[in-house]
């Protein structure tokens, strides 16, 4: 279908291309036979030196129409081939970008760069060489056969030829092993990146954990593994092309022996022989042409099919079209059960919920209890059933995602900012916000840190954050969702990396500076959501107490004990330090 469509637009350019290509290849007919012209001419005695230079003159004028032949077929058709890639890569990203989140917990990295680098460079040799490789089997063996027979003589030339199907036949051979390794050196070339990019990823982790040695074992083996398959790959090239050269040479033999004959018995002159030589030394391109062809048609449909492979990934979420809404941040939930898509296990049981507009919410409750999957859920992130989750009287399933998520910002547990500066990373979801940032910066309490730092706001943001502390990255993705201006907030435990009393702090600051404005806070320290509207206490994927601090004190349960243990602990804190 890629390919289909690519053709309907562009075939012109392929048109073109194959012009001049045949062009080309009438043209490099042409000169055996006048340096054929000129040995005769030569053996004439007292031959006319103008004669002489006329044919050399004719060598220079086709030698002139190669360069521009070739220029221009490789203009349209390696051109075309690029832009075939180049398409196919922003296709490729254009989809990505649009699917949902389940897409990226199954798909990992590594196998999704080797597509989008090394598979689209392959249907691009598809689209290009492949052409070029199809049309020079054709024609250039044709014409070069029929240049031989005519210009010469077609005994010779049968003769001479017998050697050169065994050059196809060894490439086409050769062309299957070379796939199947090729389709494994794809496989470790994915694994390979897999390893490199979680190594990257991870390596404060390897370091702290002084555990270089099984990193780089596993490292060594998937490289050693890439490594092995590469030689294999050579090997078998490297066995292919003196096969193809012995042929070749068989070939020259063949003339030697029966065209020298003919030299001799004046069947043919010197030059139709120094012409033929010409002629078979030409016809082995073509011939191992053909083996590569069927090699870059296997390799390129190998890639085509991983490459369709990602177009053809859909959200599990049927969007429906994007509406303007009234959103006021009024959800409610119905007995909400989730497991996540592929994984049978229930992760949410019977949730019910009710939140209103400007109500600040906090969920609390055991490690891997639910919250955040609450949280996503609200915000699209994955499908829930039917009349589930309500929004302002609304199924979330006949809401567009990305309309709900114009409207609710979703700060992550792992904050991830862009190599971009500071004030860019604040502002990301608006370009024109980037004045502003200082703002939003002193809303998330993060200003004072930013502009101790040496170029501010102008500071470049390190890969992955690296160059702010982690309390600082949290406190800037805070700033960043607080400049998408949505009505719901949601902050899933992003205030870890600060103290107690600073989280408590910002969430204060954050409710009086976004009054009317929803906020659900997720944290494991009670005493920073003490003073929320309504407490939703979390256990094995269920809700099992809920409300306001006071009323779940009274209650002298869960949460009354949750909180009593973090109170001791504090005090238990602060005489140790003190
Ligand atoms: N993408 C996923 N695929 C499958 N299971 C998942 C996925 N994300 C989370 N889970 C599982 O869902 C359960 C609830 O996880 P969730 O992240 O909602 O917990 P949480 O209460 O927010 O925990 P924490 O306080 O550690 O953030 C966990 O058992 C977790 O293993």
């Amino acid at each position: 279908m890629l390919i289909k469509d690519f053709l309907k637009k562009y075939w012109w350019r392929y048109s073109i291309g194959i012009l001049f290509l045949i062009v080309v290849d009438i043209i490099q007919i042409y000169i055996p036979k006048q340096i054929g012209n000129i040995v005769d001419v030569l053996e004439i005695p007292n031959f006319q030196m103008n004669d002489i230079k006329k044919l050399i003159l004719g060598i220079i004028f086709l030698a002139f129409g190669l360069v521009i032949g070739r220029f221009l077929w490789r203009i349209f058709i390696i051109g075309a081939a690029r832009l075939f890639q180049f398409k196919t890569i922003n296709k490729m990203f254009d989809h990505i970008i649009e699917l949902d989140q389940n897409f990226y917990d199954k798909w990992r990295t590594g196998d999704l760069m080797t597509r989008f680098t090394s598979d689209t460079n392959q249907i691009e040799r598809l689209m290009g060489p492949a052409v070029i490789m199809l049309v020079d089997t054709l024609f250039m063996s044709i014409f070069t056969i029929i240049a031989m027979g005519n210009f010469v003589n077609w005994k010779l030339t049968f003769l001479a030829i017998i050697p050169l199907p065994l050059i196809a036949i060894i490439s086409l051979f050769f062309g299957k092993v070379i796939h199947k390794k090729f389709t494994q050196l794809q496989e470790d070339t994915s694994e390979l990146s897999n390893i490199t990019e979680e190594s990257v990823a991870g390596v404060d982790v390897i370091k702290l954990y002084s555990n270089k040695k099984t990193m780089e074992d596993i490292f060594n083996k998937r490289s050693k593994r890439y490594y092995d398959s590469y030689i294999s790959l050579i090997r078998i090239w490297g066995l292919m092309f003196p096969l193809v050269m012995l042929l070749g040479a068989m070939a020259t033999l063949f003339v030697f022996f029966f065209g020298g004959k003919m030299v001799i018995m004046n069947d043919i002159t010197l030059g139709q022989f120094i012409m033929t030589n010409q002629y078979v030394g030409m016809l082995i391109w073509p011939m191992m042409a053909f083996g590569f062809l069927i090699n870059n048609i296997q390799r390129g449909r190998a890639s085509l099919k991983r490459i369709n492979n990602v177009l053809e990934q859909k959200s599990l979420i049927n969007e429906p079209e994007m509406r303007q809404m009234e959103f006021t941040g009024n959800y409610q939930i119905k007995d909400l059960n989730f497991n996540y898509p592929e994984n049978e296990r229930k992760v949410l049981k019977n949730i019910n919920m009710n939140i209103k507009q400007g109500d600040m919410i906090a969920f609390v409750g055991r490690v891997g209890s639910g919250k955040s999957t609450v949280a996503k859920l609200m915000a699209k992130i994955y499908p829930v059933d039917k009349g589930k989750i309500i929004i302002d009287d609304k199924d979330i399933n006949d809401i567009n995602g990305k309309s709900i998520r114009d409207h609710v910002s979703y700060v992550p547990q792992d904050n991830f900012l862009f190599s971009m500066t500071i004030r860019e990373n604040i502002s990301f979801s608006n370009k024109k916000l980037e004045p502003k940032a200082e703002n939003y910066a002193k809303m998330a309490s993060v200003h004072g840190d930013i502009l101790n730092i040496e170029n501010g706001y102008e500071t470049v943001v390190g890969e992955r954050g690296v160059t702010l502390s982690g309390g600082q990255r949290q406190r800037v993705s805070i700033a960043r969702a607080l400049a998408k201006k949505s009505e719901i907030i949601i902050l899933d435990d992003c205030l870890s990396a600060v103290d107690t009393e600073t989280e408590e702090a910002i969430i204060k600051n954050l409710r009086k500076e976004i009054k009317n404005k929803t906020i659900i806070v997720i944290s494991h320290r009670l005493k920073a959501v003490k003073d929320s509207d309504k407490i939703y206490v979390f256990e094995d994927g269920q809700i099992i107490e809920e409300g306001n601090h006071n009323q779940l004190m009274d209650k002298k349960s869960v949460y009354h004990s949750m909180y009593m243990k973090q109170l001791i602990e504090d005090k238990l804190g602060e005489e140790y330090n003190g």
